[in-house]
């Protein structure tokens, strides 16, 4: 009788194991995603991001900082920066969130385009897919985006890392109209360049590559510029103010619809 039970409870163990096993390969073969893999922490792209909302402030730097943060075989094309805010009350499959960093105009293979330097953003399945999937350079932040809730008249973008606040734009909120079809091709047209850095399991490099990827589906709602000024202050883990800004070129605020693509790797630095 006990060998007959022990003999069953091994038979409906192993039942178990096959099952789960069977069902976990079921879910990665389906194209799972990421980890946890019974509950991952973000749908299969594409995302669609609706009433999109970005305040862009171009300055101009200084030359030799921006040469130490652009990667090979990636070439500055002009001492800029564009520092961006960018509000996302409505993106599938990752939700509301706020986002600001640092994008570098750039040159690769004879075409201009943009190198993504740095993003600070309060969402974790869009720092996660982002960081997984593309190579977003992620990092956790408190950015926020809206108009000054006193004076009503100010566009204000502010950046915390933890407690300190480390970016302040502001500009006259709708002054000035601009011509959206510029805008739409402008965001439509331009590559997008990442560094893609994922670590093996001893912690080696075991991902490293140069993705390029685009934005497509774009509407632009509406767009407009105002006087704009930009503040960056030094933080050890939020570096902005090592690209210290000079001189304010302009600032863009604008509102659009746009699908994230999915990326390509144009140049994978493991096999040189
Ligand atoms: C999913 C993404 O990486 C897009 C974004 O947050 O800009």
């Amino acid at each position: 009788m006990q060998i007959f039970l022990a003999g069953s409870l091994i038979l409906i163990l192993l039942q178990l194991t096959t099952t789960t096993v069977a069902s976990v390969e079921q879910k990665i073969d389906n194209k799972t995603l990421g980890m946890p893999i019974n509950s991952p922490a973000y749908p299969a792209p594409p995302n669609q991001f609706n009433n999109r909302e970005y305040f862009i402030i171009t300055y101009e730097t200084d030359p030799a900082a921006l040469e130490k943060v652009v990667p090979y075989p990636l070439k500055v094309t002009e001492p800029v920066v564009k520092y961006e805010f960018i509000r996302m009350p409505d993106s599938s499959g990752l939700g509301d969130y706020t986002e600001s960093g640092q994008v570098i105009p750039v040159e690769f293979n004879g075409t201009r385009g943009l190198f993504v330097l740095s993003m600070y953003l309060d969402n974790e399945p869009a720092i996660l897919a982002g960081r997984e999937i593309w190579g977003f350079p992620k990092k956790l932040g408190r950015p926020s985006l809206g108009v000054d809730p006193v004076s009503r008249d100010t566009l204000v973008g502010r950046l915390f890392y933890g407690e300190l606040e480390v970016a302040r734009g502001t500009m006259g909120y709708k002054w000035q109209a601009l011509p959206t079809d510029d805008i739409k091709k402008y965001l439509e047209d331009t590559p997008n360049y990442l560094i893609k850095v994922i670590p093996d399991v001893d912690g080696s490099p075991k991902i490293h590559q140069l993705v390029k990827y685009h934005l497509g589906n774009v509407t632009v709602h509406g767009a407009w510029t105002g006087p704009t000024d930009l503040e960056l202050f030094r933080h050890a883990l939020a570096p902005v103010a090592d690209l210290p800004v000079k001189k304010v070129v302009s600032g863009v605020h604008f509102v659009s619809d746009l699908t994230l693509l999915p990326g390509t790797v144009e140049y994978d630095y493991q096999k040189g």
